[in-house]
């Protein structure tokens, strides 16, 4: 099985292309890639961007595109207008699933998007998703919401179906309380959430791209939505609880820990 991911270089490992490629090869999946900008970035912070340009973008694109038999594509970093535009213009006509995860801040407070590229985001991109899968923040840009509450959150999910796409995962990882508790949308089916124990660290870094990583991988397996994005849960549920502990700031999480400890990951489905 082959996927694709479209998204910036974190050249401290944990997060991006980095962890997106780990994360297929976890679970079994050829990765190919499309670099949208070089990060110079640690577990301490971005340090510089490197946007490539949007025809080099699409260059990358339709190279894999036209070689391989992609089953899945994930887009995390964008970064600007013109390439969400290029991205729209090689998929729209694509029936390849495509999953977005809506990336826009780093942990450490750094922009990987445009504000311009926020709204192509939303108006362009967005409508030819399959999945979406928005934290909180990401969440309240795209709807102009504020999301505090279970009704607010039903709310935000209903408005993200409405722009085109098969299934809304907004993530509660930067919600207070005792667990992780993140809502599943899919169209024409009921609204479910998956709840795990809300794990003390600060080893985060990445856990956003390595979720919908494992999203795509599970979907480029065949897998049905509501079964891919319960895997991919308890893979990043098991890289969060078992960190490597390195580097010196919001430390990577384990794409080890999936294989290494499988099994033992509850995810309440509810
Ligand atoms: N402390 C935690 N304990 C358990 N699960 C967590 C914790 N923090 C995040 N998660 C889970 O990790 C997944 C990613 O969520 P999160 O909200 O952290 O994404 P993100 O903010 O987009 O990440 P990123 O910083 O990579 O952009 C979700 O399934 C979320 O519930
Ligand atoms: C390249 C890149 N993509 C995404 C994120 C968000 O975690 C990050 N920090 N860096």
């Amino acid at each position: 099985m082959i996927a694709c991911t479209i998204a910036g270089s974190d050249s401290g490992g944990g997060a991006g292309i980095q962890a997106d490629l780990k994360t297929f090869q976890e679970l079994r999946v050829f990765g190919t890639s499309v670099i949208t900008a070089l990060t110079a970035q640690n577990t301490k912070g971005v340090h510089g961007i490197y946007p490539a340009t949007a025809d080099f973008v699409k260059d990358q694109l339709n190279a894999v595109i036209d070689d391989f038999d992609l089953k899945a594509v994930k887009t995390g970093m964008l970064f600007n207008a013109e390439i969400v535009e290029t991205i729209v213009s090689v998929m729209e006509s694509k029936e390849i699933p495509l999953i977005v995860d809506p990336v826009m801040i780093a942990k450490g407070g750094a922009s990987l998007l445009k504000e311009q590229a926020t709204i192509a985001l939303k108006e362009k991109l967005l409508p030819v998703a399959t999945v979406c899968t928005p934290n909180i923040p990401e969440a309240e840009v795209l709807t102009g919401l504020t999301i505090k509450t279970e009704e607010e959150i039903e709310l935000a999910g209903e408005y993200l179906l409405n722009l085109g796409m098969q299934c809304v995962v907004i993530k509660g990882g930067h919600l207070a309380g005792k667990h992780a508790i993140d809502t599943v949308f899919i169209r024409g089916e009921k609204p479910f959430k998956m709840k795990t124990d809300r794990l003390k660290t600060i080893h985060t870094h990445g856990t956003g791209c390595t979720f919908s990583a494992a999203i795509t991988a599970e979907i480029a397996k065949g897998k049905p939505l509501k079964t891919a994005i319960i895997e991919a849960k308890k893979f990043v549920q098991l890289a969060i609880r078992y960190p490597l502990n390195i580097g010196h700031g919001f430390g990577p999480t384990n794409h080890f820990a999936y294989q290494e400890h499988r099994g033992i990951c509850d995810v309440q489905v509810i």
